[in-house]
């Protein structure tokens, strides 16, 4: 039987590089895992991918999920509800894989609660003018929600210390290295290991 894989939870204020750091991780190949596509209200971005990128829902649908005990966690930002689909977390998981959630500090909060022994990475920006230059570059975001995003950023760095590690992401390559770090020093935890024990002596 393979052991379960080990849950990873990555967030960090909008704009800090989450996605980008993502995938630099899937390029470089620094570890194998999967990642868990979440479910959202909010719009498409121009070439984000229904399934890919986002599970794009309207709100009745969202709240219907939740009602009906779909969803690992789940938070309101920005106007938006965000969330993770259970099952196949629970799923990839139970097969061995690894799994990566991008996801705010409210809903990672919940994951911590019901799964403690996952990685929690917070990725922070090198100051908060640089955080905004960010956003501002990349373009997708209206000057209001900007704003928004800059006040919640603010309320979220202070979140930081609820997590296992931070990562400052000044260079992208040398978030990933930090992060490829932590992922192998997580697979050799003792807690981890000897679970694979406890089977073995088990049977
Ligand atoms: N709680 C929770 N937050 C999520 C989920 N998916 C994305 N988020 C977070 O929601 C926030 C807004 O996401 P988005 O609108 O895509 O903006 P971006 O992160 O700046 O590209 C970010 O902090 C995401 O990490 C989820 O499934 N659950
Ligand atoms: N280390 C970095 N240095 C400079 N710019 C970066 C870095 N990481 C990400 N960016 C840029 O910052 C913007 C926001 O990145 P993105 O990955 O969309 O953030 P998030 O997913 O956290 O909201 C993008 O334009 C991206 O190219």
């Amino acid at each position: 039987m393979p052991s379960k894989g080990l849950l990873i939870v990555l967030s960090g204020p909008s704009g800090v590089g989450k996605g980008t750091v993502r995938q630099a991780l899937v390029e470089s190949h620094a570890f194998d895992f999967k990642y868990s596509v979440s479910m959202t209200t909010r719009n498409p971005r121009e070439g984000e991918v229904d399934g890919i990128d986002y599970y794009f829902s309207d709100k009745a649908s969202f709240e219907a999920a939740i009602e009906n005990g779909e969803m690992l966690e789940y938070a309101q930002y920005v106007d938006n509800y965000y969330g993770t689909p259970l099952k196949p977390v629970n799923d990839m998981l139970e097969q061995g894989h690894d799994v990566l959630l991008e996801i705010e500090v409210k809903g990672a909060m919940q994951v911590r609660d019901k799964i403690p022994e996952g990685a929690f990475i917070f990725l922070t920006p090198p100051d908060l003018s640089e955080l905004k230059n960010r956003i501002v570059k990349r373009g997708t975001d209206d000057l209001d929600v900007i704003q928004k995003r800059m006040t919640k950023a603010k309320e979220e760095i202070l979140m930081m210390e609820s997590y296992d590690y931070a990562v400052v992401n000044d260079e992208v390559d040398l978030a990933v290295q930090k992060i490829k770090s932590i992922i192998d020093a997580e697979h050799v935890r003792v807690d981890r290991v000897i679970d694979d024990y406890r089977q073995m002596l088990d049977k």
